[in-house]
């Protein structure tokens, strides 16, 4: 297996602030299998960015444990790749230089798995897979916002990561652009075999997209249940229609309807 196996154990998490203290998490256990894609579903504000960063590194928990592969996280570990709303993309790199960054920023000058590419061909080869082929050369302005998305994710995958961190990678994306970049990241993560860890406020998207979904409370964010989604594989435009679907994401509002965070009039 590919991707990496991530284990959390009683993870609180809480910030001091000039205000006093913010409790973002509260007792978060759970276990990540390798090459499984997880996604985090709930309401705004209740840690589902604060759970990010802590599996990352990029913060640490207040108590707990976060294990990856085995060993305690306690800084940014390799292998990872982080996905945000904002594509963060350099403005004034073309877009090729763009998904060479990390490897310049790394230094790193691997031949790729995938058949002893050099990094520019494979960084070529990726853009290409996601249909950007011919905008190598472009400024991140010149771009969509989905493409631009798409190349940001291109910059993740060039890492060969095991772990892929995505925190409303397409928040910020029309509707149709949101629905093909499902399609494109599954069939990404099923060729390339790390694991996924996605956040997200729609409960269609963490249905559509995952093996299993975690739904959290309001904060501070305890994971209230923990769904998985038998769903086949591999998942497409027909997977909408299927009523398992529609099942498991009426599940998942009844969910945020017990909870308080729903309501009809
Ligand atoms: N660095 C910080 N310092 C202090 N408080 C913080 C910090 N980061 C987050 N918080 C607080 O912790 C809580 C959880 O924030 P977080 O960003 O993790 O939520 P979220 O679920 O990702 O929200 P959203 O869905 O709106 O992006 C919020 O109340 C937020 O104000």
């Amino acid at each position: 297996m590919r991707g990496k196996e991530i284990i959390l154990n009683g993870v609180d998490k809480t910030y001091q602030t000039r205000t006093g203290n913010v409790q973002a998490l509260s007792k978060v256990s759970l276990t990540i299998e390798r090459s499984s894609f997880v996604s985090i579903v709930g309401p705004s504000g209740c840690g589902k960015s604060t759970l990010m960063n802590l599996i990352a590194g990029l913060d640490t928990p207040s108590e707990g444990t976060i294990m990856m592969n085995g060993e305690k996280v306690t800084g940014p570990t390799s292998g990872n790749a982080v996905v945000f709303q904002k594509d963060l993309l350099q403005e004034w790199r073309t877009i090729l230089g763009n998904v060479l960054l990390p490897m310049e920023i790394h230094n790193i000058t691997w031949l790729h798995r995938s058949g002893n590419k050099t990094n520019r061909a494979r960084a070529l080869e990726l853009l290409a897979s996601v249909g950007l082929k011919g905008f190598e050369d472009k400024y991140p302005n010149e771009l969509s916002g989905g493409m631009r998305q798409r190349a940001a994710i291109c910059r993740a995958l060039i890492q060969e990561p095991k772990l892929l961190l995505m925190d409303e990678p397409f928040g910020a994306l029309d509707a149709l652009t949101r629905e093909q970049m499902m399609y494109d990241l599954l069939k990404i993560a099923a060729e390339f075999g790390f694991t996924v860890l996605f956040i997200t406020h729609s409960i269609e998207e963490a249905v559509f997209l995952s093996d299993r979904v975690l739904v959290m409370s309001e904060r501070p964010g305890a994971i209230v249940k923990d769904i998985e989604i038998d769903l086949e594989k591999p998942r497409g435009i027909r997977t909408r229609s299927n009523p398992k679907f529609a099942q498991y994401v009426q599940n998942v509002r009844e969910i945020f309807k017990n909870e308080g965070i729903l309501s009809e009039v």
